[in-house]
């Protein structure tokens, strides 16, 4: 279990968290969300006692991390995939992290059997790719078999498999109990991966909800017609909360309608329809209007 209580981090004039509030359950994936210089890494670092908060509490199983005695068994951390020594390999990495915390060399090498490096175990970080840091980054996260993992972008530069195994890591993690919270911009990789969100704007909290009710607040369904007699069904359709917009001669995207109610308007018309599909909000369309008024650095249309 993850706690933020009234968390605020102010660096000189910025506040990066403002008064911060939220649980993060175990059993679920929860999903940390928020553009750039939201918030996000701060909130982690508070949480991992990199970071003292201006005021506010961040706690992990009821209590502050730098209270733990042994932190790799109370939280497994992944901030920064290329903070390691560049010489040392991967197995001395590991090795060292786990001497320093009371873990076995036998963990060590579960760890890494499980991350998929066992095969470059001695090769030295510095020459990792991306990818490879992220495993490597993921196995120090586990070493110490902790109940809850806190992962900043652990997705981030991974190929597609690396990417579905840390869905299904994360998943299988959840399920057994653990407390799972990660950070990520990849909004579809999100929509398959967490049961719940936390999305953050300019350090404040804008959403906290499971994902299906940010999806639903999302709203709207559209449904896309396709018809030769679009003009006549354009006259039909119409009603409360009904928009019907012409995206081309022969199509139409509604809203406020079901594809159902929409198939009937046009049998009683006689208009023949031809192409019918719904489209309901992705988590992409929902966390972009949640975050609007929240984006610090956007580009110029024309750019
Ligand atoms: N050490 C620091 N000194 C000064 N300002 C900082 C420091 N760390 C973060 N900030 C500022 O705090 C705000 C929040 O930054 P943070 O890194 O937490 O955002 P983030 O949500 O993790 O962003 P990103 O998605 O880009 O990683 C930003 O305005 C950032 O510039």
């Amino acid at each position: 279990m993850i706690e933020a209580q009234h968390l605020t981090k102010r660096y000189g004039s910025v506040t990066a968290v403002d008064d911060v509030s939220f649980l993060v359950r175990p059993g679920q994936v929860t999903g940390f969300l928020g553009p750039n210089g939201a918030g996000k890494s701060t909130t982690f670092r508070a949480l991992t006692g990199l970071d003292r908060p201006s005021s506010g509490r961040a706690l992990i199983n009821g209590a502050a991390l730098t209270d733990a005695i042994a932190p790799l068994s109370e939280v497994g951390v992944l901030l920064d995939a290329g903070n390691r020594h560049p010489g040392r390999t991967a197995r001395a990495h590991l090795r060292a992290l786990a001497a320093t915390n009371g873990i076995s060399d036998r963990r060590v090498d579960e760890v890494m059997e499980l991350t998929g490096i066992a095969s470059v175990s001695a090769r030295r970080a510095g020459s990792f790719s991306l990818g490879m840091s992220q495993r490597l980054g993921l196995a120090a996260a586990l070493l110490g078999d902790p109940a809850t993992l806190i992962l900043d972008e652990p997705i981030n530069g991974l190929d597609p498999d690396g990417v579905i195994w840390v869905r299904h890591l994360l998943r299988s993690l959840a399920a057994e109990g653990r407390t799972v919270f990660l950070s990520s911009h990849l909004m579809s990789e999100m929509a398959v991966t967490a049961d719940h969100l936390i999305v953050i704007g300019r350090g404040r909290i804008l959403a906290d909800a499971p994902l299906a009710d940010v999806l639903d607040g999302a709203g709207t369904e559209t449904v896309e017609v396709q018809s030769p007699d679009a003009d006549r069904l354009a006259l039909r359709l119409p009603g409360a909360g009904v928009t019907v917009t012409s995206v081309a001669a022969d199509r139409l995207e509604v809203t406020g309608r079901s594809a159902a109610e929409v198939a009937a308007l046009a049998a009683a018309e006689g208009a023949l329809i031809t192409g019918l599909t719904t489209r309901t909000a992705s988590l992409e369309d929902a966390y972009l209007a949640l975050t609007h008024s929240s984006v610090d650095y956007a580009a110029s249309a024309a750019a």
